[in-house]
């Protein structure tokens, strides 16, 4: 169970049976962390100070779009910090000279030092305050700029082309820039202590090298080895997450399917849970191994720089004390010199510090500009021509149309009239194009060949938006909102206030009176599992509720596209019958379903075949022609011919010949009075 290999040459990574066994090798994520790989491991001191002041810019203008005025008030709070910092430590110098001059009566140096112990005190509560004012606006700044980068994400990834969504590369993009909206509330501390604590550091090396210069080369000195203790141990800490992210990523997926609800039977009746579980534990202990070895690693870095800086302190204090012990400085300049390192040295340490939140963070808000940036050109463009008030028709001439990233078309040559008060019916096999016609319908892709007219108007110079607002989708897979039973259909048009009574009107039509009397609240009822005092309906019953959403919708165009997959007979009779009740003298309805029983009363019937229209007319027509629907009916009408069964079952009949049913009109067809 705990067996270890290596993959690569160099041994770099290591997984267990575990892995092998379940995933075939190691989970490979490329969203988020992972694609950092490089940019982290390159986490030098170097480097990281090179790229600080971008990072801080980048924060500041993030601060500066989402609040202006808090902005300015943390940088005049940083100055006056700063300038409280240096006040405080010159009015202790004064202090210090007051108090330590030799031969003098002690009472009265106290007395000489008030004056500029008030100063002290002064400085530093002035400088207290000034540091609460500005973490609190900083903390407000933080919850804007957050909210502002959401909106920004979201609103960009809601306006872009339905094909950039299906985009592999795009939506990998979507996801890893996610993470940039939280990262970029989190530059905005790192850069403001960055900023303190830099101008802090510079105020303090002037009163330095003022006091005696060669203090300050030795305040630097001091600080490097901790420098780079830090950056190392936090390179270690992102190169060993990066190893091991994948494997962390295995665990979490185990632990998920032991905890998922669908996979809770198979994992009690099959007995998977142990089997689970012991590859997790597997797992698990070698994730433990691996920070018992990185906190080995960080003790002994840390152990390192500390006796560097330790004994450069200890070099420090010993110069000073020499200094004094010659005359060459006074002991008030001393005191103060003493100070001002003490200060400086954490100082430098805090910014190193946030030096690496504020790189780690940026790599992420790096994502949601990259993002930003490419979903510009794939968005949805607003204007273009107005459709005509009532749409009478819409044509495809010569449609052609490819997906991005196939190479064969999934439609050719399409010529077709929807028509209002008309239902067409799409049929045809499993990866025929029957779903990607009606895409190009409700103007979610634009056609490669030929055009689609809206009347008169060509979809290509519409205003897409316009078309939308015309079109509504019932599918198999409808969305099932995690909201209110009224809220899932109000959501089918969500332009104004709900209408309780057209909800209602919408619920009755649906025949799903009886599923909403029959819920806790009603209409008010939450249908979010995961939420308390919600309710769960049926898959079903879920399919009325799409149907009073489509009902509420009453859009011009509507799209049906396998309506009744979890229906029970009478109410898949019963739905049929109300869609075909939808197309009226202002609404065509394009049904499509493999359910043959459903299609023979549609006014017109096109069967698809590779992409291409291969047979069109009305049911009876299509029988006569005895062509690809008339097999396809047939086929379908077998499976409730009694005979049919019999013969499969082996015994005898004759009235099955090659795999088709001579049906003599004594059994119905589906659909059949
Ligand atoms: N998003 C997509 N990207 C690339 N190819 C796609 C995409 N969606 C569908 N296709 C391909 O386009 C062709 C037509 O698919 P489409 O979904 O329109 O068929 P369909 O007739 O609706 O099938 P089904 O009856 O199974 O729903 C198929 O070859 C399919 O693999």
């Amino acid at each position: 169970m705990n067996g270890w290999c290596s993959r690569g040459g160099s041994g770099r990574q290591q997984i267990s049976d575990g892995e092998s066994e379940l995933f075939g090798g190691p989970l490979r994520g490329d969203t988020g962390f992972a694609t950092h790989e490089h940019a982290i491991a390159d986490t030098s001191l170097r480097r990281s100070l090179r790229e600080l002041p971008r990072l801080v810019a980048g924060a500041t203008r993030l601060a500066w779009h989402a609040e202006r005025p808090g902005l300015v008030f943390v940088v005049l709070a940083a100055v006056g910090q700063c300038a409280c910092g240096t006040t405080a430590l010159l009015a202790l110098l004064a202090l210090l000279g007051d108090v330590l001059v030799p031969a003098q009566d002690l009472r009265a140096g106290v007395r000489a030092a008030i004056p500029a112990a008030a100063v002290l005190a002064g400085a530093s509560a002035a400088g207290a305050v000034l540091r609460a004012l500005s973490a609190a606006v900083t903390r407000r700044i933080e919850a804007k700029v957050e909210r502002v980068s959401t909106e920004r994400y979201l609103s960009a990834a809601a306006a872009v082309e339905l094909d950039a969504i299906e985009d592999p590369a795009f939506q990998r993009l979507l996801q890893t820039a996610q993470t940039g909206a939280t990262a970029s509330r989190q530059m905005i501390d790192p850069s403001v202590r960055i900023v303190m604590s830099l101008l802090n550091l510079v105020a303090t090396g002037v009163v330095l090298s003022v006091l005696q210069p060669v203090l300050t080369v030795l305040l630097v000195l001091i600080v490097i080895p901790r420098a780079w203790g830090a950056m190392r141990v936090a390179q270690r800490r992102h190169l060993s997450v990066l190893r091991w992210v994948e494997h962390l990523r295995a665990s979490q997926l185990i632990g998920r399917m032991l905890t998922s609800r669908t996979a809770a039977p198979e994992v009690r009746v099959h007995g998977a849970g142990q089997y689970l579980l012991a590859h997790h534990h597997g797992l698990a202990e070698a994730a433990e191994a691996e920070q018992g070895r990185l906190a080995g690693a960080q003790a002994r870095t840390e152990l390192l720089t500390a006796a560097v800086s330790g004994a450069l302190i200890t070099a420090t204090y010993a110069l000073l004390a020499a200094m004094i012990f010659t005359g060459g400085l006074a002991l008030a300049t001393a005191g103060t010199a003493i100070m001002a390192i003490r200060s400086g040295v954490s100082g430098l340490n805090a910014t190193v510090d946030h030096a690496n939140r504020l790189h780690e963070q940026g790599l992420y808000v790096r994502d949601l500009e990259r993002f930003a940036e490419l979903a510009r050109p794939r968005h949805i463009p607003r204007g273009g021509a107005d459709l005509p008030e009532s749409v009478r028709d819409v044509h495809f001439d010569g449609v052609g149309f490819t997906y991005p990233d196939s190479d064969r078309p999934a439609l050719e040559n399409i010529d077709l009239t929807v028509r209002t008060g008309q239902v067409l019916a799409l049929v045809g096999e499993n990866g025929s194009g029957k779903s990607t016609l009606v895409k190009l319908l409700a103007g979610l892709y634009l056609p490669d060949v030929g055009r689609i007219r809206w009347s008169d108007v060509d979809l290509a110079d519409a205003d897409r938006w316009q078309v939308f607002d015309r079109v509504g989708v019932l599918t198999q897979d409808l969305e099932r909102w995690p909201f209110t039973v009224a809220a899932n259909i109000h959501i089918g048009r969500p332009q104004g206030t709900p209408a309780r009574s057209g909800i209602e009107d919408a619920v009755s039509y649906a025949d799903a009176s009886d599923i909403v009397a029959a819920l806790r609240n009603g209409l008010d009822t939450l249908l979010a599992r995961q939420f308390r005092g919600s309710s769960e309906l049926s898959g079903g019953q879920w399919q009325k509720i799409g149907l009073a959403r489509i009902h509420y919708r009453d859009p011009s165009i509507l799209v049906v596209d396998e309506p009744t997959s979890a229906l029970d007979p009478a109410a898949e009779v019963s739905i049929f019958e109300k869609i075909r009740g939808l197309a009226g003298p202002d609404r065509a309805v394009v049904l499509i379903t493999h359910r043959m029983a459903a299609v023979r009363h549609a006014d017109v019937i096109c069967v698809l075949h590779r992409g291409r229209i291969v047979e069109r007319g009305t049911h009876d027509e299509l029988m006569a022609r005895g062509g690809r629907y008339a097999e396809m009916y047939r086929i379908q009408a077998d499976q409730y011919n009694e005979e049919t069964v019999v013969r499969r079952t082996g015994g005898p009949t004759d009235r099955n010949i090659g795999g088709k049913s001579r049906n003599d009109g004594r059994h119905p067809l589906p659909g059949q009075p």
